[in-house]
């Protein structure tokens, strides 16, 4: 699936002037299976950026395709559909459910797409060396184990796409590389896409296009 971005820009930043290079207010497309790097400061709309991708706002001016679809045409059913098998998402709150256990927030999307046993869930736990948490709470880890999580709940399902918004900011540099060694490994497995939101481009693996704001 290929995405396609048409004089995008959301509405709270409608206001604002963008630049030649900006993503908003411009006509580019990805291709499927490409490595993105989208970099911007604080408040510059990747959280926006994120959430309209995966259809929690609709409030933007211009055209986002799939292929030929336009997200504005999406219908509940399609989105779940799509956040099923094409789409995974690392969101920068998380959305992990903090009363949970590691194990169960892990196993309620697997359960959905049954991607994984319950022992190569506790292989991706250990190459992340998080895999004495499995039975603890979600809401107790830390917030750089709660990241390492979500990465992990993110690839425990197919998809063409994988969206990563601040992915790696609670994470130091050694767990930062693990972090994208097991992300780099699984897509390539798929011949998926991702997308990573950062606040820099300190990171020492190279990107098919890097996109700013
Ligand atoms: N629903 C909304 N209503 C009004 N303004 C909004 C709304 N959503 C986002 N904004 C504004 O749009 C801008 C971009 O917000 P966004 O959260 O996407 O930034 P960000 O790049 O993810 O920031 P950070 O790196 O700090 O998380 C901000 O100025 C924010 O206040």
């Amino acid at each position: 699936m290929n995405i396609h971005f048409k004089n995008v820009i959301p509405n709270p930043l409608r206001n604002i002037t963008h630049h030649e290079q900006s993503i908003w207010n411009n006509s580019f497309s990805l291709q499927k299976g490409q490595k993105v790097m989208l970099n911007a400061t604080s408040g510059k709309g990747k959280t926006t950026f994120t959430h309209t991708l995966s259809g929690l706002r609709k409030d933007y001016s211009g055209k986002i395709l799939f292929d030929e679809q336009d997200l504005q045409d999406f219908s509940a059913e399609d989105w779940a559909e799509l956040r099923k098998n094409k789409l995974s998402f690392v969101f920068q709150d998380l959305q992990l459910f903090p009363n949970l256990t590691v194990q169960e927030n892990l196993q309620i999307k697997n359960d959905l797409t049954k991607s994984f046993t319950e022992d190569e869930l506790k292989q991706m736990l250990e190459k992340l060396e998080i895999e004495d948490k499995w039975s603890n709470q979600c809401g107790l880890l830390s917030m750089g184990q709660q990241q390492r999580v979500a990465i992990i709940r993110a690839l425990s399902q197919p998809y063409e796409w994988l969206l990563m918004d601040e992915p790696f900011s609670h994470l130091d540099e050694n767990n930062t590389q693990l972090a994208l060694s097991l992300i780099h490994k699984r897509t390539a497995e798929q011949g998926a896409g991702f997308i990573l939101t950062s606040l820099g481009d300190d990171h020492q693996f190279t990107f098919d296009k890097v996109l700013n704001l």
